[in-house]
């Protein structure tokens, strides 16, 4: 179940990197718009090995966060997803998924895709100003969150979107699987099968892991 991010030839590419735990459908909307309103041939997601700035959490394992981002990209041409992060090993960061994709696709432009809420942050990114060189950045807007354009940020490296609202989170999903609340069409119904299939973000009830393995 391996997307080829290679076999995808494109000159103006997006990208989506988050943790994705679980992806839902407030990233799906934000990239497919952004496909639109710059003119994209794809959007490569890339979910994160491990997400530095989420360490005092629980995240899942990048394989389950994978095969979910895989199964709601799926139907979709313009849409595949990259394992870069995941494979790379350590903590993951965005130069790094940059550089990486800058080696696969050196002819392309790349997008990178935010929410209001990560670009707030984005000056405390590794080797920020390297990555303006790397991509343009797409800020998008998000409930809950300010859409501002930081004075120090490079105005020629960074854009502004409004796209549908969508007050949707992972962790409204997580907490709502928790108490067993319904998460249908937060996210595409292959996720919500994922989901209780393996039993994610379910309370652990003794410390084990409740999650048995995928089944091949
Ligand atoms: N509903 C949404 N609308 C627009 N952008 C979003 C939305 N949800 C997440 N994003 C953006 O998608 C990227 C990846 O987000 P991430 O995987 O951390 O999801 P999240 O919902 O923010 O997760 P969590 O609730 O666990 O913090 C970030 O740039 C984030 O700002
Ligand atoms: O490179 C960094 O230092 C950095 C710090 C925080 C977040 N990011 C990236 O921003 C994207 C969204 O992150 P998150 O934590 O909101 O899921 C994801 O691709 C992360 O790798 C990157």
């Amino acid at each position: 179940m391996t997307a080829s991010v290679a076999a995808f030839s494109a000159r103006r590419l997006g990208v989506m990197g988050g943790t994705f735990d679980p992806v839902h459908n407030g990233h799906l909307v934000a990239a497919s718009e952004v496909a639109a309103l710059f003119a994209l041939d794809g959007v490569i997601f890339v979910p994160s090995g491990q997400p530095w700035q989420k360490a005092d959490r629980e995240v899942s394992a990048a394989e389950d966060r994978y095969l979910m981002t895989f199964l709601a990209t799926a139907g979709n041409p313009q849409f595949t997803v990259s394992r870069t992060d995941v494979d790379r090993g350590g903590l993951t960061y965005t130069i790094d998924t940059l550089r990486d994709l800058r080696a696969l696709y050196p002819d392309a432009e790349l997008f990178f895709i935010t929410g209001a809420d990560a670009l707030a942050q984005i000056l405390t990114w590794r080797d920020v100003h390297e990555l303006f060189l790397l991509a343009h950045f797409v800020g998008v807007t998000r409930p809950g969150y300010h859409l501002t354009f930081d004075a120090s940020l490079p105005a020629n490296s960074v854009s502004l979107l409004e796209v549908p609202a969508l007050a949707i989170s992972s962790s409204d999903i997580r907490d709502r699987v928790g108490r067993g609340a319904p998460i249908w069409y937060l996210t595409p119904d292959a996720v919500v099968r994922y989901i209780v299939k393996r039993g994610l973000y379910r309370p652990h009830r003794d410390g084990t892991d409740p999650v048995p393995p995928v089944a091949s």
